[in-house]
């Protein structure tokens, strides 16, 4: 049966790369999903991913220290580049061809990103892996993410993140929250349910680019997610009748 999807944009959550522990990255961890990605790959699906950095540094933490903002911002863009090597690298020990790309130019480390080389390296059978977000401050993964998959033309962004879907609130801090199954986007902005940030959902409402949330450590992984038989959030412009 052909994929539901040809091309799919991944947001792999930084936070959930440190695994059991809250810094860093955890090299089984790691693997893991590395594994999920390389499988889903040598089905045929285009994949671009975005990383996060809340594993290694988070700009509004640094400015609450006392940092600028733009500096602040400036390191979590580095950490996220950190982790979007680590990742590729893992990726090409899965026996599938990965390429880094930065936002934030860095010439001996990576490429430069374009949409246009990218692309062309999606089409040739390169999993893209995006760091730097943006690689402007100010702004998060989640937006980078819902950009990316605007700009390369993807089906849908999958967020990889530690919990399971969007819930009627956020699921770490309340136990009586309930999960979704699917929500719409004036739903999520509207109620406030911060699984990711509002432009980053505003965009994809914009533009029309459905959005599913999952848990990066489900045992079904990303082929069952994209099979419809991992747990998980869709959030698009409206509900399935
Ligand atoms: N309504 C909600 N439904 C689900 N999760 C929510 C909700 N509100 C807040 N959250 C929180 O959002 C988190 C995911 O977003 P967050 O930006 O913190 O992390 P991430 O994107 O996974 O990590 P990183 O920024 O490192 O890439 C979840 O772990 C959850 O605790
Ligand atoms: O476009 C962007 C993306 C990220 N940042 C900074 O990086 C950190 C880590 O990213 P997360 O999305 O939180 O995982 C973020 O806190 C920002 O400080 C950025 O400046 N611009």
């Amino acid at each position: 049966m052909a994929p539901a999807y040809k091309r799919i944009l991944l947001k792999v959550s930084g936070e959930a790369l440190a695994g059991d522990n809250s810094f860093g990255i955890e090299p089984p961890f790691l693997q893991a999903v590395a594994k999920q990605i390389a499988d889903v790959a040598k089905t045929g699906v285009e994949i671009a991913i975005v990383v996060g950095g809340g594993n290694i540094f988070r700009g509004m933490a640094g400015a609450a220290d006392g940092t600028d903002r733009v500096t602040a911002d400036t390191m979590g863009m580095l950490g996220t580049m950190i982790n979007a090597l680590a990742l590729s690298n893992a990726i090409s020990r899965q026996g599938v061809k990965s390429k880094p790309y930065s936002a934030v130019p860095m010439p001996s480390v990576a490429d430069a990103f374009t949409a246009r080389e990218a692309k062309a390296s999606l089409e040739e059978g390169y999993v893209v892996v995006l760091g730097g977000g943006t690689g402007n401050p100010f702004f998060t993964t989640d937006t980078a993410s819902t950009l990316r998959a605007i700009e390369l033309e993807c089906d849908v962004v999958l967020k990889g993140t530690k919990v399971d879907g969007v819930y009627s609130a956020d699921p770490m801090k309340d136990p009586a929250a309930t999960r979704y199954d699917h929500v719409t986007y004036d739903e999520v902005i509207g109620q406030d349910l911060r699984v990711m940030d509002t432009a980053a959902f505003a965009l994809a409402r914009d533009n029309g680019m459905p959005i599913i949330v999952y848990a990066l450590n489900d045992a079904a992984g990303l082929a069952g997610v994209l099979s419809g038989t991992a747990r998980s959030t869709r959030v698009s412009k409206s509900k399935p009748l």
